[in-house]
């Protein structure tokens, strides 16, 4: 039995752009997902307590047909099921082995589908914890390509390697296509609002590459935040907090102009730039979930709170422990 943890992360700059080439700068953050994997006799057993479908926890066997025994909808159970099983499929592939049996078990405190990289925490945990039971041990940047390529694969060719590289690595990370390497940063105290809603990643991904495809100005305004995250850069070396605030708020406008933000994510930013924070911005796909502010005033936190749409807010340090083991026997 092996169990590994690895951690989710905000936005500083640079999501969806991304995707297309454009830098990024992820910072992990100390909210982990924890996998414990153990060797089973025959098929694959997975115990998701924070993952529920149609009101029900999922817990499934890895049957003939694969599939768990509920009423919903085979794209929703796709989408739930598909981090985990092409996780347990990377694992056997770096093993080299086929069809090992696995019981699977996760426990996060990342909340699913809200921007925070819950699917890159879980996959690098679980490639982490899987190949370890099996006797192989992964550098940390083959964890991440791995988990890149669980994403790309259950998000239809849509992905970068910001969330698994971040998630890996820990600490704050740029990348830009295959380019992925740690940066240090200024001490950057982070407030997290969450509606307690979800946003669907590939579907918000294939949106913007819609309007992209659609748009020369949507084009632009993906370039523009490529150009954002190149200011940040500058702004991070100088640890001008001030500067880095006024690009995240230019970046969650443009998220904006490409149709990713809501309602409440919208009104969390607004609530926690007039309570005084540096910036705000969505993070992650966006549609729903949470947004990341830069704190400046204990009162963050509180206006949040009060904020209609609001569920929690909660303070997040930097993460600089990348995944590890919790302890192997
Ligand atoms: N605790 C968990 N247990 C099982 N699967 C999880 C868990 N957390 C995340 N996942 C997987 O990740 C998906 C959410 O990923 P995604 O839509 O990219 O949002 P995000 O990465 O922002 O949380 C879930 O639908 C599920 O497949
Ligand atoms: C929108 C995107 O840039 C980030 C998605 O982050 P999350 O899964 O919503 O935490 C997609 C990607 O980089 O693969
Ligand atoms: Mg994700």
């Amino acid at each position: 039995m092996v169990t590994a943890s690895a951690p989710g992360k905000v936005y500083l700059f640079g999501e969806h752009a991304v995707v297309y080439g454009e830098p990024a700068v992820p910072c992990a953050i100390e909210l982990r997902a924890e996998v414990t994997v153990t060797q089973r006799e025959d098929g694959l057993r997975v115990q998701a307590n924070d993952l529920s479908l149609d009101g029900f926890t999922v817990e499934y066997d890895g049957d003939a047909s694969g599939r768990p025994d509920i009423d919903v909808s085979d794209s929703l159970v796709d989408a739930a099921m598909g981090y985990v099983n092409e996780a347990i499929a990377q694992v056997e592939d770096a093993a080299g082995v086929e069809d090992a049996g696995f019981e699977v078990q996760i426990d996060s405190e990342i909340p699913l589908g809200a921007g925070l990289g819950s699917s890159a925490a879980v996959a690098v945990a679980a490639i982490d914890a899987g190949t370890r039971e099996l006797g192989v041990e992964l550098a940390p940047e083959e964890i991440a390509e791995r988990a890149y390529r669980v994403e790309n694969e259950v998000q239809d060719g849509q992905a970068s390697r910001a969330d698994t590289f971040c998630s890996a690595m820990g600490g704050a990370v740029r990348v830009e296509g295959e380019d992925c390497r740690q940066i240090g940063t200024p001490d950057l105290p982070f407030v997290i609002g969450y509606d307690g809603g979800a946003g669907d990643t590939g579907a918000l991904v294939a949106g913007v590459r819609e309007l992209r495809e659609e748009y020369g100005f949507a084009a632009d305004t993906v370039e523009a935040i490529g150009d954002i995250v190149r200011c940040g850069e500058q702004a991070l070396a100088d640890g001008d907090v001030a500067e880095l605030g006024q690009l995240m708020n230019f970046n969650h406008g443009l998220l904006s102009a490409l149709g990713v933000s809501s309602r409440s994510l919208d009104a969390m930013v607004w609530a926690a730039r007039n309570a005084g924070a540096d910036g705000a911005k969505l993070t992650g796909a966006g549609g729903g979930g949470c947004i990341v502010a830069l704190d400046d005033s204990p009162e963050t936190i509180t206006a949040l709170e009060y904020t209609p749409g609001c569920e929690q807010a909660l303070r997040a340090e930097l993460d600089a422990e990348g995944v590890h083991t919790e302890g192997h026997r």
